[in-house]
Parts: C-alpha cells; sequence; structure tokens
C-alpha cells in the first residue's frame, strides 16, 4: 500500500439546525424552520465515517466549530454577558443569530483545498482554507477550520498550511465542494481540476441570473499557485451557469471523481467536451468518462436526490463503489439509472446507501461531508492518530453525542444560554478526545 485517499467527514455539531441560511440551496431554503435533530444528524454522519473505516477506508474525524459564536457576535457590536449577547442578538437581528449558530462546519467539502505531496512543487501536501464568502454564516468558518486542520496535520515536514483567500467575492472560494483530483494511483502525479461559477475581473462570460455563483475563476488560479501546482497538470473549468440557476450551487452537486473515472451530468460544464479533452490530454488518455444524460436524470433529479454528490471510492481491493444517499433510492428515475449503471460494468463496481436525512435537509450528502485527503504512508503516519477513526473511537464518539446533544433544536432555541452552555461543555471534551489543543475561542 504505497497511498491512499483518507476522507475527514464532519462531525455535526449540537447547534445543528435548518435556518434558510443559503440562498441558491433548494434543500435549505425548503427546511427553514422546521426541527432539526442535532444527535439523529451527528449519528448519522457517525455511521457513515464508521461503515467507511469498517470497509477499510482510512476514515478521519473533522471538529465542528465553536457555536453560538459569540465572538462574531461581539463584533457585531453584541455587549455585556454571553447570556446578553444572545439575548439582545435575538431580538435585534434574529437571522444574525441563526447565522452564527449554523453547524454549516460540518460539510467538510467546503472546509478547505487540498493538494497532495504528489502534485506539488516542494512535495508536501497544501491545505487552503476556502474563506465560503458567499454566504455569512460560512465566512465565519475559515479562521478555526485552519486550526483544526494544523492540529490534524501538524508535522511541518509533510504538511503546508496556507491562510484562506482575501474574503471577498472576487475571491469566493468554496474549497474542495470544486475541486476534484485525478490520477492513475493516489502516489503519482495527477490532474486537478477547479470548477468556478463565474470570472470576477471578466465580464466578457456568462454567469448565472437567479443565484449566486459563488466560486470565482481568480480564487482558482490563486489557490493553483499556492498549491505550486504544475500548470499542465491543472485544469480550470466554468460550471454551467443555467445549472447554478436549478440549485447545483457547488459543481459537487453535478459531478463527483475518483482516481482516473469521472461521474457527472452532461450539463454540467459550460463547455462540457472541452473539459473532458483537456483533463484526458492531462492525465495522459487514461480519463474515463461517466457522462448521466437528462433524458434519464434530469437536473432536478439530480438536486433533489443527490446523485452526484456521491462518494466515489476506491475500495482496498480495488473495486469502485458509490456511497449514495437514501434519497437516489427513493427516486425511481435514479434507481433505474443506478441498476442499469451496475448492470452495464462501466466502472462502478457497488453502490451503497446511508440514510444522512438530517444532513441532506440542509443540502449536504455524503460528498458534501467529507475532505479528501491523499497521503503517502510517511504522511499517514504523521497525522494527529487521535482523529483516525477506530471502534475505539467510534464508541467515545457515539457516548458522547448520546451525552451531549438534543434530539430536537428550533431556531427559537438558539437563544438558549444552556444551549452555549451544552455545546462549550461537549466541545471541550471533544478537544481532548482528539487531541486538538485549545482550537475554540473560548478556550483561548
Ligand atoms: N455541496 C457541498 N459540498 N456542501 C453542501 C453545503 C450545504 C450548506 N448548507 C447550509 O449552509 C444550510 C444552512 C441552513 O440553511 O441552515 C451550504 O449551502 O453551503
Amino acid at each position: 500500500m504505497s497511498a491512499v485517499e483518507a476522507n475527514f467527514d464532519g462531525l455535526v455539531g449540537p447547534t445543528h439546525n435548518y435556518s434558510g441560511l443559503s440562498f441558491g440551496n433548494v434543500a435549505s431554503a425548503k427546511s427553514q424552520a422546521t426541527p432539526s435533530s442535532p444527535k439523529q444528524a451527528a449519528l448519522q454522519g457517525l455511521a457513515k465515517m464508521k461503515a467507511l473505516s469498517d470497509m477499510g477506508m482510512v476514515q478521519g474525524v473533522f471538529a465542528p466549530q465553536e457555536r453560538p459564536d459569540i465572538a462574531t457576535l461581539r463584533r457585531l457590536g453584541f455587549t455585556g454577558s454571553d447570556q446578553s449577547v444572545l439575548a439582545a442578538a435575538a431580538k435585534q437581528a434574529p437571522k444574525v443569530l441563526a447565522a452564527c449558530c449554523s453547524a454549516s462546519s460540518m460539510w467538510t467539502a467546503n472546509a478547505a483545498t487540498v493538494s497532495p505531496s504528489a502534485d506539488t512543487q516542494d512535495g508536501k501536501v497544501h491545505f487552503t482554507p476556502a474563506n465560503l464568502t458567499n454566504k455569512f454564516h460560512r465566512s465565519i468558518e475559515h479562521e478555526v477550520t485552519g486550526r483544526v486542520l494544523k492540529a490534524t496535520f501538524a508535522d511541518e515536514r509533510h504538511f503546508v498550511h496556507h491562510p484562506a483567500l482575501p474574503s471577498v467575492e472576487h475571491f469566493g472560494d468554496e474549497g474542495a465542494a470544486n475541486h476534484t483530483r485525478f490520477c492513475l494511483d493516489y502516489d503519482l502525479q495527477g490532474v486537478e481540476l477547479f470548477v468556478f461559477g463565474r470570472y470576477a475581473f471578466d465580464s466578457r462570460f456568462p454567469e448565472p441570473k437567479k443565484f449566486p455563483a459563488r466560486h470565482t475563476f481568480e480564487a482558482c488560479e490563486a489557490v493553483a499557485r499556492l498549491h505550486q501546482l504544475d500548470t499542465d497538470k491543472v485544469v480550470i473549468a466554468q460550471q454551467n451557469p443555467a445549472v447554478i440557476d436549478q440549485g447545483v450551487f457547488h459543481n459537487d452537486v453535478i459531478a463527483v471523481g475518483n482516481r482516473n473515472i469521472l461521474f457527472c451530468h452532461e450539463q454540467a460544464f459550460l463547455n462540457q467536451q472541452a473539459v473532458y479533452d483537456e483533463l484526458n490530454l492531462k492525465l495522459s488518455g487514461k480519463m474515463r468518462i461517466l457522462e448521466v444524460p437528462t433524458k434519464s436524470v434530469s437536473i432536478e433529479d439530480a438536486v433533489s436526490s443527490y446523485l452526484f454528490n456521491s462518494q466515489l471510492i476506491t475500495m482496498p481491493n480495488g473495486d469502485n463503489v458509490l456511497i449514495l444517499p437514501e434519497e437516489c433510492r427513493n427516486n425511481p428515475r435514479v434507481w433505474t439509472y443506478l441498476e442499469h449503471l451496475l448492470a452495464n460494468k462501466q466502472g462502478i463496481d457497488e453502490i451503497k446507501v446511508f440514510d444522512l436525512k438530517q444532513s441532506m435537509a440542509n443540502g449536504g450528502g455524503p460528498a458534501c461531508l467529507r475532505l479528501r485527503v491523499a497521503l503517502n504512508q510517511a504522511e499517514l503516519a504523521a497525522v494527529n492518530p487521535h482523529t483516525l477513526m477506530s471502534s475505539a473511537l467510534y464508541s467515545q464518539l457515539h457516548q458522547w453525542i448520546e451525552r451531549h446533544y438534543r434530539d430536537q433544536l428550533a431556531e427559537a432555541d438558539l437563544v438558549d444560554p444552556s444551549l452555549l452552555v451544552e455545546s462549550r461543555t461537549a466541545l471541550d471534551e471533544l478537544t481532548q478526545l482528539l487531541q486538538l489543543g485549545s482550537v475554540y475561542p473560548f478556550q483561548r
């Protein structure tokens, strides 16, 4: 075993709720104001992590953010005790309070962009936390994300951590949700595909009209530069603006790739064939494209089922498996397509279905919940071992969730000062379990 692809899943935080914060994300708008279950959400996510670990995959755990984010509320002018800050925010700016309570860091595909050492000039793994500027509730994640990344990948001989790009829309960066690495083997130099929604400094190109394009071309170029990638091994492609307007707010809602396979919808990119051709050229003619036609799966079906938000993983025995949300099984057209895909042996050997309803109701499927980090054996040995899934960690986290998480949460509960205390108590314990040190503002 020379190199592996590890998946670091975001542990769902104790304030998981539905506040309708993500304009352009259909599920988030639809679930607004419905009660959530933080406990179920965290257990569903943990079950997926355990299952992948049991399948022989390297699985990591990524700690959530401190929420409610009192420090940000103070920056916005709320003063006094923590309790007064919460009460004043609930009264004067309930939406701002909701944004400062979001558990959105669970979707670690948006935590950062990661380039494996085989692709970078200095032979180290590079990390850039995503600034997530397009949504306020997500723009307040990157600082703590950077600290959790450093606490997980601490060894400077192997890992390089960049700060997030400047926090303005011109450099809007949504991280790995818009980044896919193709390769023939994880330890060989690969081709990195960066996908953007619009140009910030060039108005000649089309843009979505209804929903925002969160990620810019200029952000893609900047991350590729920071990560010292070879331009001959980088492809920067524009997402089809028409599908952004139909709810495809990240590329990982319409395409997924692993090794030399790209599984995507026929309407994913603006210049679809040119994207395929460039990828194939840069991967020495070895790309395999599995394109799904609109007549089999419409954009609406793709958005509601999250077919393409599956994880495409290669098992230790070489089989390619799609990790799908249950919503795919509930959609007859998507399910028929999947049966046909398996029967025709087009490169996918198996599918596995998971119940991730709590996350799905906010627009986060299996692939949103994980950050991929390809690591060689020396790098894997240098990862904080306490963040790696095992039977022992699974039962510790299971008990930890049972002990600290509420069964139900509604928007009105966010002002409850005991939620803040519960959340901090849980996170303080978690940083000890995962041996992360003092990553949260309340610990510093
Ligand atoms: N596709 C990927 N990789 N990630 C999904 C992120 C979902 C997230 N939803 C939210 O943030 C909803 C929060 C709320 O409405 O309460 C978002 O839109 O950024």
